[in-house]
């Protein structure tokens, strides 16, 4: 039997909302390689597969929470599956939750044969990364985050300034002096395999706390459904109610009166509705939300108070 060239592999990593999604559609998006994508959502609606767009290759989701802190189980089996399918890749990209240890993930990569670890990719928002990196809650996952990584791109540069953005560099570069730096402009897209680093011991960096903290419980998630619509004025008002815990919350909804559903995107108190692709409206239902917050978010009953809120009432016959 001839031996099959291991399958390169890339992780991406990136705390919650950095934009690792967003740059997944935009890879798939732009040339001919064919990718099994693997997306590890922090939620139990699994929207990241849904906010894939269609491309020529497969998106697998990973649910049953992160991957990082529970490799054993779902996450060996779709990997399995992709394995002995008859489909051939060029390359598997996987994504990592928002809260996950990407290098994790990637130790699966170093020890399966038939892959081949080519880089660990962390996607930094560069209006946030100062931030987030000294923030007492959250700055020990997003540090970890970048120990061991080859390459750190810098997402959202649109959004801050010259000053900003080498703010946000020497945040990476206190965290990681030798970390690659790369800026993720719109217009250009990097190639992956020039991202790649075939030598992977250079960025297996010694000195990192192996077994770092069960994200499972530094974290809580929380998922809202329900049928019906938002009105668009209470939602904005609903979403300033928002506890500061609530880190992060997306997924599909409905505004009362507009016929198309929206993709709703909540980064810390960041907020966008914008329209849903042809392509990715069969997967949404009416309202369908998941959010993730410090393990203090208070009670699923209070966030949903404030989202039931904001539906739209039916009007009375
Ligand atoms: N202005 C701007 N917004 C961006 C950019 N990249 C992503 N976003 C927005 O940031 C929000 C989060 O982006 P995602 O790509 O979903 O982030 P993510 O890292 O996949 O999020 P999680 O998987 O939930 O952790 C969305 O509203 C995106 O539209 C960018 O380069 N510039």
């Amino acid at each position: 039997m001839m031996a099959v060239a291991p399958t390169p592999v890339t992780v991406i990593g990136g705390f919650l909302g950095a934009g690792k999604t967003t740059f997944l559609n935009r890879l798939l998006a732009a040339g001919t390689t064919r990718y099994a994508v693997l997306v590890n959502d922090f939620g139990e609606i699994n929207v990241d597969a849904t906010l894939i767009e269609r491309h020529d290759g497969t998106t697998m989701s990973l649910t049953n929470g992160c991957v990082c802190c529970s490799i054993g189980s779902g996450f060996l089996e779709t990997l399995g599956r992709l394995l002995d399918g008859d489909e051939r890749f060029d390359r598997i990209v996987i994504e990592a939750s928002g809260v996950g240890d990407p290098w994790r993930i990637a130790e699966i990569a170093l020890i399966e044969p038939e892959l081949r670890l080519d880089g660990v990719i962390v996607i930094a928002d560069a209006s946030r990364i100062t931030r987030l990196v000294d923030d007492l809650r959250v700055g020990d996952t997003v540090r970890n985050q970048f120990a061991r990584c080859n390459v750190v791109l810098l997402s959202k540069s649109d959004l801050v300034d010259e000053t900003d953005l080498d703010a946000a560099r020497r945040a990476v570069l206190s965290v990681r002096p030798d970390a690659r730096i790369e800026i993720l402009a719109r217009e250009t897209m990097p190639d992956l395999s020039l991202l790649g680093n075939r030598r992977v011991s250079a960025f297996r960096a010694d000195g990192v706390e192996d077994d770092a903290p069960d994200h499972e419980e530094n974290f809580r998630r929380w998922a809202y459904r329900r049928d019906g619509a938002f009105d668009r004025g209470r939602l904005a008002a609903a979403i300033k109610q928002f506890p500061p815990e609530l880190l992060r919350l997306k997924g599909a909804c409905r505004i009362a009166d507009e016929a198309q559903p929206l993709v709703f995107q909540m980064v810390s108190s960041d907020w966008s509705l914008s329209p849903v692709d042809r392509d990715q409206e069969a997967g949404l239902g009416s309202i369908a939300l998941v959010g993730v917050g410090t393990r203090d978010l208070p009670p699923d009953a209070e966030l949903e108070a404030i989202l039931d809120g904001a539906l739209a009432r039916p009007a009375r016959a």
